[in-house]
């Protein structure tokens, strides 16, 4: 699909393996196995799933922060390796990443400006004055005070730093933006202000985003497509709307049960949920079986593929709700 800017293809992550140095076999952490996802230009594809099911690291392999163990990433149509081997600009232009705690991402002894200044100049390029404006145009994109250009990070708050974060994740005009968590460390009250600041950006910029999150009800609010991560894999991918008005995957309808939404009563699974199967011997079947109201012995025999299950919707599930 040409409008088609990040695309994944069986993108796995393993940590550790392999055979220490006197022999042994060392265990292996299957963080990320065979994703395949994508977004379409100025989509926001929403990642959702609970701690340690493999978000961050792929995130990480995103951006090129990580080396994935197999598969392929393709953003604007071109390979991340192939950017990655051209260079900071290439990939810095084409994806950025904004980190989930604001303030420990922010270098202390550096101020907004310097902060800013950094991909200016390395990615862009940019003069002494065309760095000015840009700095100028940030702020204001933002939110933020052109005063404030020559503050320290710790003079502000968590919100502030947080656009902050923003501004430098944009700063060298990227076509992606991958959102690890961005709102997950402020308080409620300042979520929804960071959640329509992103959105007026990227209607803006045309951005597309990347935005992952535990949060089912910040996921729902932001994203156009949303992939839900159980253990490594994508268990379901589908328009937001669809997918959270009819789950097809029961690990999904799971999770819309526990969540503590708003007139969404908590469900009787939120213990169950916390309980994930050894990442170090990873079951032979679905990683949800164990705990699903719907598995057969199918389930426990082989890993039931991502496939289609009605239009626009698919799911890794033998029997489907
Ligand atoms: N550097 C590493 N070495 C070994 N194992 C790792 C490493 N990074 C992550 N893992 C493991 O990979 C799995 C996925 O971790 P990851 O941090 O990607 O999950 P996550 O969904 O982002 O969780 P959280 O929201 O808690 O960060 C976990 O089992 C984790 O322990």
């Amino acid at each position: 699909m040409s409008d088609t800017v990040l695309s994944t293809q069986g993108l796995t992550k393993t940590f550790g393996g392999g055979r220490s140095l006197f022999g042994a076999a060392r265990p292996a952490v299957h963080a990320v196995q065979d994703v395949t996802v994508s977004a379409r230009r100025t989509e926001t594809l929403g990642i959702v799933g609970e701690s340690g099911c493999g978000k961050s690291t792929l995130a990480r392999m995103l951006v090129g922060l990580l080396k994935p163990s197999g598969g392929d990433v393709s953003l604007a149509g071109r390979e991340l390796s192939v950017l990655a081997r051209e260079g900071a600009k290439a990939l810095g232009s084409t994806i950025q990443y904004v980190f989930q705690d604001p303030l420990s991402s922010l270098n202390p002894r550096k101020t907004v400006r310097q902060i800013l200044e950094a991909p200016l100049v390395h990615i862009l390029g940019l003069d002494r004055a065309g760095r000015a404006a840009r700095i100028e145009e940030l702020m204001d994109a933002v939110n933020l005070r052109p005063e404030f250009v020559d503050r320290y990070p710790h003079e502000f708050s968590g919100g502030q730093a947080q656009r902050i974060g923003i501004a430098r994740a944009l700063a060298a005009d990227p076509e992606i933006l991958v959102l690890d968590e961005p709102v997950s460390a402020l308080d409620v009250s300042v979520q929804a202000q960071v959640l329509n600041l992103l959105s007026d950006l990227k209607a803006k910029f045309d951005l597309t985003y990347v935005f992952i999150s535990h949060d089912l009800a910040v996921v729902e609010a932001i994203s156009d497509r949303v992939a839900v991560m159980y253990f490594g894999r994508v268990v379901e991918e589908a328009p937001a709307d669809t997918l959270f008005a009819a789950p097809k995957h029961p690990y999904t309808r799971l999770l819309l049960d526990s969540a503590p939404v708003v007139g969404r009563p908590l469900g009787t699974g939120a213990e169950e949920i916390a309980e994930l199967p050894d990442p170090l011997a990873p079951p032979p079947g679905c990683a949800f079986a164990e705990r699903c109201p719907r598995a057969r012995d199918d389930c426990r025999a082989a890993v039931p593929p991502l496939e289609t299950k009605a239009a626009d919707h698919s799911a890794a599930c033998f029997h489907p709700l």
